[in-house]
């Protein structure tokens, strides 16, 4: 199903047509689609029928709160990583306990404000991590459910800057240390140990690495059974690849169905974690050319987005498809470098692209649902970009393009006189 098809030579967000969009909230505008969104969270729920699981919607990818009221009201759990997100899930309506909470520092008044919620698990880092949050539990009198990352020094295969499962990454422990710090975990009054996790990267396109990891984070379940100590769930993460250009992932029925064979007969609660392969491709940046330009070596098309807006290119050299709205244009036909204003070379959105452009033109960049809006910034003093979504022919405004006192808000100029 194609969420953003071209109807009458025009592209379209489900129904509604781009060109109104823009005309409506002005460029550049993410735009989702509530349908893509929902599309993907049920290909996890489908996969997962008849075990006993949590999709745990990884909010980083998209925080926007339509976007978790969305998945809330499908069901959905959350991973987050900071008491920001935690903060976000409860305003979007989502439930404290079927939450998890990763990453690798996190603060004591970010456990006790998850703690104070009651969410389902910690997922401890570290020895140290342990320890803190230990303290922090025992002194509210609460009980802090825990599993521990592991890091199964696995290779994802992917990108090395989103590659989190190796030995030299900073996450999660070996699964030697995970044993000792399980060990002292189960001697501690204000921990509950419940479960185990890994997650070992992002943007995966073949199965057989969460395979190595789960087999790993297996024999660590046995091992730790074998001491008494039982693990309720089992979390493998996020981490699933989504089709940018060419890549070719497994479908989410196919990889969960990977890891329910590699599973056989056990009984325990299947955690994940999926960002990416639930909203990338549920959104798109809607831009406007403001100028095209001719250089003797390029083609450059001056767009109203940046790398402010989205980083991707310039962080990952990640590849965009990038569309041309009018499907009939009919203006220079050239292999365009899609640049943004930003003073950086490395501000562009995609290179030696085969367009037909003219002045104004509106071009929607693909696969910009996930960690396109979150990973956006003010560098340059440009405001944040409106988000739209789309449900049929229904267009919502879900977050106002930034002004610039929004921008500001916060800052203070020197006491006069001084
Ligand atoms: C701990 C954790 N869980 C889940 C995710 C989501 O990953 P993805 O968007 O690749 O599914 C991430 C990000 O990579 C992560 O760090
Ligand atoms: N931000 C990365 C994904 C990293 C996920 C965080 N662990 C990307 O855009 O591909």
């Amino acid at each position: 199903m194609d969420y953003f098809p071209y109807r009458d030579g025009e592209l379209h967000a489900e129904d509604a047509a781009l060109s109104n969009i823009a005309e409506q909230f002005g460029t550049p505008c993410y735009v989702y689609s509530r349908a893509a969104l929902e599309n993907a969270f049920r290909q996890y729920q489908e996969a997962l029928s008849g075990c006993d699981h949590l999709i745990c919607y990884a909010v980083k990818a998209n925080s926007n709160l339509a976007v978790l009221d969305t998945l809330a009201r499908l069901g959905a759990g959350f991973d987050i990583v900071s008491a920001g997100e935690l903060e976000r899930v409860i305003a979007a309506g989502g439930e404290p306990s079927r939450v998890v909470f990763s990453g690798v520092a996190k603060k004591r008044e970010e456990m006790a404000l998850a703690l104070e919620l009651g969410i389902a698990c910690f997922n401890v880092e570290s020895a140290a991590e342990l320890e803190v949050l230990a303290d922090v539990a025992g002194a509210m009198g609460l009980c802090a459910r825990i599993s521990v990352r592991v890091n199964p020094d696995v290779d994802a295969q992917t990108h090395p800057y989103i590659s989190t499962g190796l030995r030299e990454n900073k996450f999660g422990v070996t699964t030697d240390e995970a044993l000792r710090v399980y060990r002292r975990a189960a001697e501690l009054d204000s921990i509950e140990v419940v479960g185990v996790d890994c997650h070992i990267g992002s943007q995966l396109t073949q199965i057989s690495p969460f395979i190595d990891a789960l087999k790993r984070l297996l024999e660590l379940v046995d091992e730790l059974e074998a001491e008494g100590i039982t693990l309720r769930h089992l979390d493998l993460g996020g981490g699933l690849g989504v089709c940018y250009r060419d890549e070719q992932p497994p479908s989410i029925g196919d990889y969960i169905a990977a890891v329910r064979a590699t599973l056989g007969e056990r009984k325990v609660k299947l955690v994940f974690e999926p960002g990416r392969s639930i909203a990338a491709n549920a959104g798109i940046l809607l831009t406007r050319v403001e100028y095209l330009k001719t250089t003797p070596d390029h083609h450059f098309a001056l767009i109203d987005a940046a790398m402010n807006d989205m980083i991707r290119p310039a962080l990952y050299e990640a590849w965009l498809d990038i569309r041309q709205v009018n499907a009939d244009a009919d203006g220079h036909r050239a292999r365009w470098d899609i640049v943004g204003p930003v003073c950086e070379t490395g501000d562009f959105l995609g290179k030696d692209r085969d367009l037909a452009l003219r002045q104004g033109d509106l071009l929607a960049v693909s696969g910009a649902g996930a960690y396109g809006f979150t990973m956006s910034s003010n560098y340059n003093s440009r405001p944040r970009a409106a988000e739209v979504m789309v449900e049929g022919e229904h267009v919502h405004l879900v977050r106002e393009r930034e002004s610039f006192a929004d921008i500001i808000r916060g800052e203070h100029r020197l006491p006069p006189g001084n």
